[in-house]
């Protein structure tokens, strides 16, 4: 059952278009993803779903229950946390909690996120400063979360344990909502992600299948010391997990054979390695290296370098 609908969004501000038009839906309990380049639309985007912004045109749908109420039911990280430099993480989160009707419990947030009660604000790392804003996000129970750029800016060890709270809060049943630059982070963390390019969705699908659409092929690289022969290239490509094999060949003779130290490309599928191994061994094979379709290959397939949908001149604009 979807959660949140969201049906041809577009945003304006002034004669800016910061969305042209975004669809997409969310399943209740999934880690969804939102991917775009920079000024894409991404945050406009995740910012009306919370309320923050209304919509120009188009329509937004949470299927939160009867009679719920949005503001408890939607908890939302914003890129830029700052809360007054003395202020503890304890207070900080009793407060936040203090806003709400039923309110989750903040020390068990507060454990969960890795964070210590009375550490103040100034004295936090970048990472616990992340980790506090989504306990804060959480603090009112919500049924869906809104994480945006949950991990930028984080070193590798701070941004595994934001991915680890991420984890968790999945598995309580809080369906997240995550927009992230962080290709990792999509292949480890979502179910289904929006690619958005100049304020559109160009493609909705599991990082398995952005990969796949983008040509998720294998490529075996390598080089020989002797150049292959005709008969040994004709079976490398008849072999069925083979698509296509590219050998820097000359015809000498009348004769195909691969040109001495040429690198050879094999791509293809399934065992792509055991098949080729098994008509060429690995002992003529130099500098073996193995390829393949990367979800940021597929991202750069699907993306357009160009920043917002339109190059009017920016207003500053609710
Ligand atoms: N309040 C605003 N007033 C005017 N223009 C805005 C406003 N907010 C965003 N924009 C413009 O709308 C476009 C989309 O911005 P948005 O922040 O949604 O993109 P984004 O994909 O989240 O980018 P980033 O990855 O850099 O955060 C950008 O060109 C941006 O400059």
């Amino acid at each position: 059952m979807a959660i949140i609908t969201v049906d041809h969004l577009r945003k304006t501000y002034g004669a800016r278009v910061a969305v042209e038009d975004v669809s997409f839906s969310v399943e209740e309990g999934e880690v969804f993803g939102i991917v775009g380049r920079n000024g894409a639309g991404k945050t406009t985007t995740v910012e009306c779903v919370a309320g923050l912004r209304t919509p120009t045109s188009g329509m937004i749908e949470l299927d939160v229950g009867p009679g719920a109420d949005l503001k408890e039911q939607v908890g939302v990280q914003l890129q830029e946390c700052s809360l007054p430099d003395k202020i503890r993480v304890g207070e900080a989160l009793s407060l936040y909690a203090s806003f709400y009707r039923r309110p989750a419990d903040w020390r068990a947030l507060a454990a969960e996120a890795g964070l210590d009660l009375r550490a103040s604000f100034a004295t936090l790392s970048g990472g616990q400063r992340q980790r506090l804003s989504v306990a804060l996000a959480l603090v009112g129970s919500p049924r869906v979360a809104i994480l945006d750029e949950l991990t930028t800016g984080l070193d590798p060890q701070a941004r595994r344990e934001t991915w680890e709270l991420v984890t968790r809060i999945r598995q309580r049943g809080v369906t997240v909502l995550l927009v992230t630059h962080f290709m990792e982070e999509v292949e480890r963390l979502c179910d289904r992600v929006a690619v958005i390019s100049r304020g559109r969705v160009r493609a909705v699908d599991t990082p398995a299948g952005l990969v796949a659409r983008a040509g998720g092929e294998q490529r075996l690289v390598f080089r020989t010391d002797k150049p292959l022969t005709a008969e040994r290239i004709a079976r490398l490509r008849a072999l069925p997990e083979v698509t296509s094999a590219t050998v820097k060949s000359a015809v000498d003779g009348g004769v195909e054979g691969a040109v001495e130290g040429g690198e050879t490309t094999i791509a293809g599928d399934g065992d792509l390695l055991s098949a080729v191994t098994a008509v060429l061994p690995t002992s003529l094979m130099r500098g073996l290296r193995m390829e393949r379709t990367t979800l940021d290959d597929a991202f750069l397939a699907l993306t357009e370098p160009s920043q917002a949908p339109s190059h009017a001149p920016s207003q500053e604009e609710s």
